[in-house]
């Protein structure tokens, strides 16, 4: 049978949760003063205690670090009168499960109270992820599908030689950590690895900032200055956002392309590189050619070797070792003991839909983390996380209009029936016909 200890001065409120805690089926022990309280902690071993703050004789603060301090594990409830931050934030921060203020209300508690068993008992099985005692490599690509494979083994390729590599990839999916593995395995991993997001400079210092400078060479060009592809000297130079280079600078740095030479602004002499280009994009550049916004010159250039990284919904049978993964790597950073999830949790990661691919299963778990009591993440927390954060996120805007959402819902709901259309259209309250022509209006078809 599982025990319950109250610690509080008011003996109503002890004479009524005992009651109701005893008819629960616990076993109920109870005192009146802090000293007392400790005594038969240490004698009869609750499960958990729900412990006052306020206490005639001792402080409720020390007898929650006195308790923490014992062998046998314990949940703690708080409870208190005052709404005092300074002691809540101690109260969690020596490990209290739950803070729960007065008037009390006993379905609360008693939520407290199964929480905190249950908690405790995944908290006891074998643990998903064990402890590292090292800190974990940023540079491994966790992912066993057939699509990684492919991915794996033309990593292996490039290692052998500095042909420029295209990843193409949706926001997320891991495009910067392949291209940082791409040169970690490469023969000049020593050389630097130099980033630069295309998307996130003014058109007008895009070409200083990747050629560099020489002095006076614009208003305000006061000392002369190295380039990105400088930077990078016989190492790697990673361009992100590839598909946002204006028309202007797609020219000059195909020109630098194919002569393996560039001039800074200003210069009178083209200066050599040796280095690799891994350019990645979010984009479809195919589709960014035929509208004529990216030259097919400097695409075909770029593309010699290219990587499409899949959408994390593409490989969902990598997401348990990704968290498994994420959990020793929070773990490690934040200092905190996450070691199991709670049966279902496991299967709702598995099941999301992930817009934001493997950055925002990440961060889901560093929130699930944070948020957790105990070692155990629960299916709770992970529901009220999804639930919370807004699934258009990380979408482009252009993915908000009516008729985007309305294919995209079809699409998924065909999916999930198995492309049933006569069960799909019940489903969506639209007779069979309706959605055969929705189907045709949006060019419905199931994924290659
Ligand atoms: N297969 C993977 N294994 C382990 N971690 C991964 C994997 N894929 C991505 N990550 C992690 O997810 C986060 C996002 O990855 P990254 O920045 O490489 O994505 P991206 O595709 O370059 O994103 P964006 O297009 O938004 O710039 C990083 O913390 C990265 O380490």
């Amino acid at each position: 049978m599982d025990s319950i200890l109250i610690i509080d001065d008011k003996h109503a409120i002890l004479e009524s949760l005992e009651m109701f805690f005893t008819e629960k089926g616990y076993h109920v022990l109870t005192a009146d003063r802090g000293r007392d309280g400790l005594r038969r902690f240490r004698e009869h071993d609750p499960q958990v205690v729900i412990l006052d703050i306020r206490l005639p004789d001792v402080d409720g603060i020390a007898l929650l670090e006195q308790i923490q301090e014992a062998e046998h594990p314990c949940k703690v409830i708080m409870i208190t009168a005052f709404q005092d931050m300074e002691t809540t934030i101690q109260a969690m921060k020596l490990g209290a499960y739950d803070y729960i203020h007065k008037p009390l209300d006993v379905d609360k508690i008693e939520k407290a109270v199964e929480r905190a068993l249950y908690t405790m008992k995944i908290d006891q099985e074998p643990p998903l992820v064990a402890e590292i005692t090292q800190p974990p490599n940023p540079e491994v690509i966790i992912g066993k599908s057939d699509r990684m494979g492919k991915i794996f083994q033309t990593i292996g390729m490039l290692s052998q030689n500095r042909a420029h590599v295209l990843i193409q990839g949706a926001t997320g999916t891991g495009k910067e950590l392949i291209a940082r593995v791409i040169h970690r395995n490469s023969l000049y991993a020593r050389e630097p690895f130099v980033t630069f997001d295309c998307s996130a400079v003014v058109e007008t210092l895009l070409e200083s900032e990747l050629f560099g400078h020489e002095k006076g060479a614009f208003t305000g060009a006061a000392q002369s200055k190295e380039g990105k592809i400088a930077l990078a000297g016989n190492g790697t130079l990673f361009l992100d956002e590839i598909g946002e280079l204006p028309r202007v600078m797609q020219r000059k740095f195909l020109g630098f392309l194919q002569r393996n030479a560039y001039d800074r602004v200003g210069g009178t002499h083209p200066l050599r590189s040796r280095c690799r280009i891994i350019a990645a994009t979010n984009r479809n550049l195919t589709d960014r050619v035929r509208e004529g916004k990216f030259r097919q010159d400097l695409f075909y250039r770029l593309k010699v070797v290219m990587i499409h990284v899949p959408l994390l919904v593409e490989r969902r049978s990598d997401i348990p070792d990704l968290v498994r993964h994420f959990l020793q790597k929070i773990n490690w950073e934040l200092g905190t003991e996450i070691f199991n999830l709670e049966k279902g949790v496991m299967d709702l990661l598995v099941s999301h839909d992930w817009p934001g691919n493997v950055r925002e299963l990440e961060n889901v778990l560093v929130e699930a983390v944070v948020r957790s009591r105990g070692n155990v993440i629960l299916v709770e927390e992970i529901e009220n996380i999804l639930s919370s954060s807004s699934p258009f996120a990380t979408i482009p805007l252009t993915h908000y209009s009516l008729p985007y959402m309305e294919k995209e819902h079809i699409r998924k709901t065909l999916e999930r029936l198995n492309w049933n259309r006569t069960e799909t259209a019940k489903v969506l309250g639209i007779s069979p016909p309706t959605l055969r022509k929705k189907i045709r209006k949006y060019a419905i078809e199931p994924a290659a």
